[in-house]
């Protein structure tokens, strides 16, 4: 297997982190009282960079995701996503600014059933004006080797195929984050770890920074960082793609 590129390091200065969250405080009213969900939660992940975001069921990772993108609001602290504090912004410019910055990936796939799968991948670029929709939807569904299922309606594909589109789809708009909610919730193990191989690969490649909420440990070795989340406060431990990158290499691999 080639040598992985050396992630850069993600505890970079913030300048360089794709996703900086800043001590973020989030609840949601319930009746006369506040549920505090988020109390001074922090992450950082720098460009190229793959972290994994776990925490028990109702821990707030739902509410983590929807803060990075935008689709609601702190109730104090800062997210920062690309350089773009997210909690400066209206509402109609979070929408903006997720359309061009960030890509997500979801467990039931989430494709419009109605359009092909060329058209699942280009419709963020048709929605962004991007000149190039047609060349870069088919280049995107050869990199995720379904470059002859493109006239097919989402139906017609397996639950695996399917995810490999939605990876195409995230991937369209070259966002610098892409956001992965349990992508291998649905599939059954192999299945999943090729998903989770191609997703990782497409991201790193790219130089893209992924992050992923999953249930799955075994998702952790692969990752270079884990936020785990609990009692409203994020935890940060290495992952095992970090650590596979600062263990010496064997004496017969070095140069
Ligand atoms: N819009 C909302 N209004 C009120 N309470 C909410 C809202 N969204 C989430 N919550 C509550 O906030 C807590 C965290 O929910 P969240 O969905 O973020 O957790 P989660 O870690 O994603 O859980 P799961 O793994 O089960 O999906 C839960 O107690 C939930 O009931």
């Amino acid at each position: 297997m080639p040598a992985r590129p050396a992630p850069p390091d993600a505890d970079a200065p913030a300048a360089d982190a794709v996703l900086d969250l800043r001590d973020v405080r989030k609840g949601y009213r319930e009746g006369d009282a506040t549920r505090d969900v988020l109390r001074g939660a922090s992450m950082r992940l720098g460009r190229g960079t793959v972290g994994a975001l776990v925490g028990r069921s109702g821990a707030g990772k739902s509410t983590v995701l929807n803060l990075i993108s935008g689709i609601d609001q702190p109730d104090d602290g800062a997210v920062v996503v690309d350089g773009q504090h997210l909690e400066r912004l209206s509402e109609r410019e979070r929408t903006l600014f997720r359309r061009r910055h960030i890509g997500f990936v979801f467990q039931f796939y989430n494709l419009v059933p109605t359009l092909t799968v060329a058209e699942n991948v280009r419709f963020l670029l048709d929605l962004n004006r991007a000149p190039d929709a047609e060349a870069r939807a088919a280049s995107l569904l050869a990199d995720v080797g379904l470059a002859d299922r493109a006239d097919a309606f989402p139906d017609r594909l397996s639950g695996g195929e399917q995810q490999r589109v939605a990876i195409a789809r995230a991937l369209a708009h070259d966002p610098a984050l892409v956001l992965a909610d349990e992508p291998t919730g649905d599939l059954d193990a192999r299945t999943g770890r090729q998903i989770l191989d191609l997703l990782e690969a497409m991201t790193r490649e790219r130089g893209r920074t992924l992050l992923m909420v999953t249930h799955d440990e075994n998702t952790l070795d692969r990752v270079d960082t884990v936020f785990r989340l609990a009692d409203g406060r994020l935890e940060r431990e290495e992952g095992g793609g970090k650590r596979q990158e600062c263990a010496p290499r064997p004496v017969a691999a070095r140069d």
